[in-house]
């Protein structure tokens, strides 16, 4: 979440929840706001005033109204999903309230952790980015048409006239497809994909012809220079859409296995890299700052020794949760490896990126940790390292590296900076 974006808004309403002011605490660690109603009159009124991302309503309803009679009011002042805090309820309880409003059951005793990870999926899928498309037609007129249909049906686009310029616009606009026009006069877009698919940083990124071409062995010799379809160009409006949703949505999925670790959905440890050298090159390129930092859990195999493995895998999506939340829009979190993770701050100095990094640090040691009835802390150590003129990829993750290990020395739940 950036600096500027509000933080979503979660609506706690019940008489009272065992444990409310725990969850209230612990989403306001994990990057949401939580307000608590016990009065109908106090939350509707909250919520003609400022939408909340989700509402969670206990079972015992408010101190004025049942929940049954508070349902259909909030059903029609918030979109978002509605989560019904109860002890137990049986199937035929379940459809009842599903059909007056209620969107996800939470049971006592409340598990913080999973409904923190119910609440992380919603939010993803409340936030659904519109797709990039980039257009690559050397005709201004065909280009419009097609970049005008799939505004309209909500979508970024950029049309580009050169082809020999793709790359930019690759890099920065960093598109979901690249709708590709075979004949051009610099050069033809089979010619352009078999460039684009010598970088592998753009493997995922789908090429899709468009061309009057209607002969299906020079279609077939497009799609082998890099290309991944073949669709007529003037297509009909609905279809161009679906087809460019359908073909964005499947990339996007794929993208996501490719690139991100399963336990904490950051980055892997592979793309995590990539993206530093990347945003290595562009700093250089562009005199802009970068920062680096490595992030390692304080004994963490006394976690795992002392709670189980399972406990010590949610410490480590607790703090993956905490980073990519922090982060967005300002670089990218990745699991570097076990219990150990980097993060790249594009644009940042070193002390603006120690200061956020020390920022999580006091954030995440403040976190209440769970294993059945037993509640801990964890803590962490980080090294930041600022990229300077002589330096590559590798020499700012050792430099990140050695300050961290330094921080360990001396005592840990400390940030070190690397000052060269
Ligand atoms: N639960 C869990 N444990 C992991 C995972 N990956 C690595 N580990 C464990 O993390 C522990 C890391 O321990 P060490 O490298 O000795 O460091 P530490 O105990 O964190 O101590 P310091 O880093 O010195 O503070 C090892 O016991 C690994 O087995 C994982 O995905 N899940």
């Amino acid at each position: 979440m950036n600096a500027n974006q509000e933080k979503p808004i979660i609506y706690l309403s019940a008489r009272k929840v065992q444990g409310g002011a725990e969850l209230a605490r612990q989403l306001t660690f994990f990057g949401f706001e939580c307000q608590a109603f016990s009065k109908q009159s106090a939350l509707l009124a909250a919520m003609y005033t400022r939408a909340p991302f989700a509402v969670l309503l206990g079972e015992a309803g408010l101190e004025d109204c049942t929940a049954e009679q508070i349902l259909p009011l909030i059903g029609k002042l918030s979109r978002g999903p509605l989560l019904y805090l109860t002890s137990s309820l049986s199937v035929v309880q379940q459809i009842h309230l599903m059909k007056i409003g209620v969107s996800d059951f939470v049971y006592f005793p409340l598990d913080i952790q999973k409904l923190i990870d119910r609440l992380d999926v919603l939010l993803e899928q409340s936030m659904s980015i519109p797709y990039r498309v980039l257009i690559v037609d050397d005709s201004d007129a065909m280009g419009k048409v097609s970049a005008n249909i799939l505004i309209k049906a909500g979508m970024e686009v950029q049309v580009l006239k050169n082809p020999l310029d793709v790359f930019f616009p690759l890099e920065r606009f960093s598109p979901d497809i690249v709708l590709m026009d075979v004949y051009m006069p610099q050069c033809s877009g089979d010619e352009i994909a078999k460039v684009i698919r010598q970088y592998t940083q753009f493997d995922s990124v789908p090429i899709v012809f468009l061309s009057t071409e209607t002969n299906r062995i020079k279609q077939l010799m497009a799609r082998s220079m890099g290309g991944d379809d073949f669709w007529v160009k003037n297509m009909p409006e609905e279809e161009l859409i679906a087809s460019v949703n359908m073909t964005c949505a499947r990339y996007r999925s794929l993208r996501r296995w490719m690139s991100c670790d399963s336990l904490t959905t950051l980055l892997n440890h592979t793309h995590i890299i990539d993206f530093l050298e990347r945003s290595v090159a562009r700093s250089k390129k562009e005199a802009l700052s970068l920062s680096f930092a490595m992030i390692d859990i304080d004994h963490f195999k006394k976690i795992n020794d002392n709670y189980g493995h399972s406990i010590g895998d949610q410490v480590i999506k607790s703090l993956a949760r905490l980073l990519r939340q922090s982060i967005n829009g300002e670089g990218a979190a990745g699991r570097y490896g076990g219990e150990e993770f980097a993060v790249v701050f594009t644009e940042t100095s070193l002390v603006r990126a120690a200061q956020k990094v020390d920022d999580w640090r006091k954030r995440f040691s403040e976190l209440i940790q769970s294993s059945n009835d037993i509640q801990f802390q964890v803590t962490f150590s980080a090294g930041v390292a600022t990229l300077k003129n002589n330096m590559d990829a590798a020499q700012l993750i050792d430099a990140a590296d050695s300050v961290l290990y330094q921080a360990k020395h001396a005592g840990r739940n400390q940030v070190g900076l690397h000052q060269a």
